[in-house]
């Protein structure tokens, strides 16, 4: 029997914490439901209490001496860490692209050539089972360094069905055998693959017909995405292939308006997706249709930064009303980080998000953006215990001082991990 765990004498303990369900916006972002001298119980996986060292001392005096005890003095405490947007499992990679982009190639002029989404396209089809668990073990580790102890992963790099399956049946098998807990997407309309060239919609007909039932019938996702962009899907295969995926139990997100205004995230409204991606380039009614629908701004920094973009207007997006989450976008080709400490301080460097709008939305918003939020995202009663301890005194000083890994301890389920 593993000992129970008490995290006490906090500086900081930020709960996220909230009387209210359900993602937050404006003002809401705002309230970390912050503890000073703040303690933990975790037992058996599970936040048992939270609330102030004398509290806690009093509820269990008699079973202090079971506890393994962690004195948290001086220290920040939040929950861990969640990365709603990834694209984890993935064959090689791609330096060479890096390069050529510095030399002045664009993303979409790699990808139109044959490289970029394509490149890892074949080497996906290439990898085995076994390589691609070895390959994004590794990642999911860096994730774990870094306090992040649950990621969304997507296919969307095989585009046959042989692939898709074999890269979501990798993300079930890591999901087992790894402390992450991995939520899985179905993301066959990344690309158009090059034996589809000029049969765009034949290829919708095929993720429509083919893999999403055969995806649905071994259940081996929960989300459906589309690269809505022009050049790839338009918006209304991409209406076409989410809708699918509805009569299918999947739940519609959307890349969305990332290299042009596209109606991404008109579109996201209006099929009701959980979240849109991206929206470095979303239009101010895409905006509002945002606000109004409830749908979540799922907002990249580190991608537009690599990409040389300017970034989302994250600011402009919470002052609306628009609920938002942020993401390293963990991929090969325009983001490839596990660092979501430095995702926090870009989204307050490059959105003008505050230090505390930027925790919400690497936690408890970026659990909502992948229907989690009963379990992570904050430090409550009953849910798991996904703890970070970080090697600062407060929540400002992670953003502050920046582009470093504050990270000192991590915990999944209780479970010392890091
Ligand atoms: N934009 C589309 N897909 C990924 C990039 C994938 C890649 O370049 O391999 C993204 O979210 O950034
Ligand atoms: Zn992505």
């Amino acid at each position: 029997m593993t000992k129970p765990l008490w995290i006490k004498h906090a500086a900081q303990l930020a709960t996220l914490a909230s009387d209210t369900q359900g993602p937050r916006s404006q003002q809401a972002m705002s309230d970390l439901g912050i503890v000073e001298d703040g303690s933990l119980w975790i037992e058996d996986g599970i936040i048992q209490a939270v609330g102030t060292t004398t509290a806690l001392e009093k509820k269990y005096a008699e079973r202090a001496h079971e506890a393994e005890i962690v004195d948290a003095t001086g220290r920040l405490v939040t929950p861990g860490l969640v990365d709603p947007h990834t694209h984890v499992v993935y064959g090689g990679s791609r330096e060479r692209e890096f390069e050529m982009r510095l030399e002045g190639t664009s993303y979409m002029d790699i990808m139109t050539a044959g490289g970029g989404i394509h490149a890892t396209m074949h080497m996906t089809r290439e990898a085995s089972e076994e390589e691609l668990i070895q390959q994004a073990t590794r990642r999911l580790d860096l994730f774990l360094v870094h306090g992040v102890t649950t990621v969304e992963g997507k296919s969307g790099y095989g585009m046959n069905l042989e692939t898709e399956l074999k890269q979501l049946r990798v993300m079930k098998k890591l999901q087992e055998v790894h402390a992450i807990d991995l939520v899985p997407t179905f993301m066959g309309a990344h690309a158009v693959p090059a034996e589809y060239k000029g049969q765009e919609d034949a290829f919708v007909d095929v993720l429509i017909n083919d893999m999403l039932p055969a995806i649905a019938e071994e259940k081996l996702a929960v989300f459906n995405d589309v690269f809505c962009e022009k050049g790839v899907f338009t918006p209304e295969q991409s209406e076409r292939v989410l809708e699918a995926g509805k009569r299918y139990g999947l739940i519609p997100k959307i890349h969305a308006d990332e290299i042009e205004s596209y109606g991404g995230a008109e579109l996201a409204a209006k099929v009701g997706a959980v979240s849109a991606e991206h929206l470095l380039k979303a239009s101010d009614e895409g905006i509002q249709a945002m606000a109004k629908s409830g749908t979540i701004a799922c907002l990249l920094p580190a991608t537009a930064l690599y990409l040389r973009e300017e970034a989302a207007a994250g600011r402009k997006m919470i002052d609306a009303g628009v609920a938002v989450a942020i993401s390293t976008d963990c991929n090969p080709g325009s983001s490839p980080t596990t660092s979501m400490p430095l995702v926090m301080n870009l989204a307050c460097i490059s959105m003008r998000l505050t230090p505390a709008e930027a925790l919400t939305a690497a936690t408890y918003n970026a659990a909502c953006a992948i229907k989690c939020e009963d379990k992570v995202g904050s430090l409550e009663q009953g849910k798991q215990g996904d703890v970070v301890l970080w090697d600062a005194k407060s929540y400002q000083e992670i953003q502050y001082f920046f582009g470093v890994n504050h990270v000192k301890s991590v915990w999944k389920k209780g479970e010392q991990v890091v």
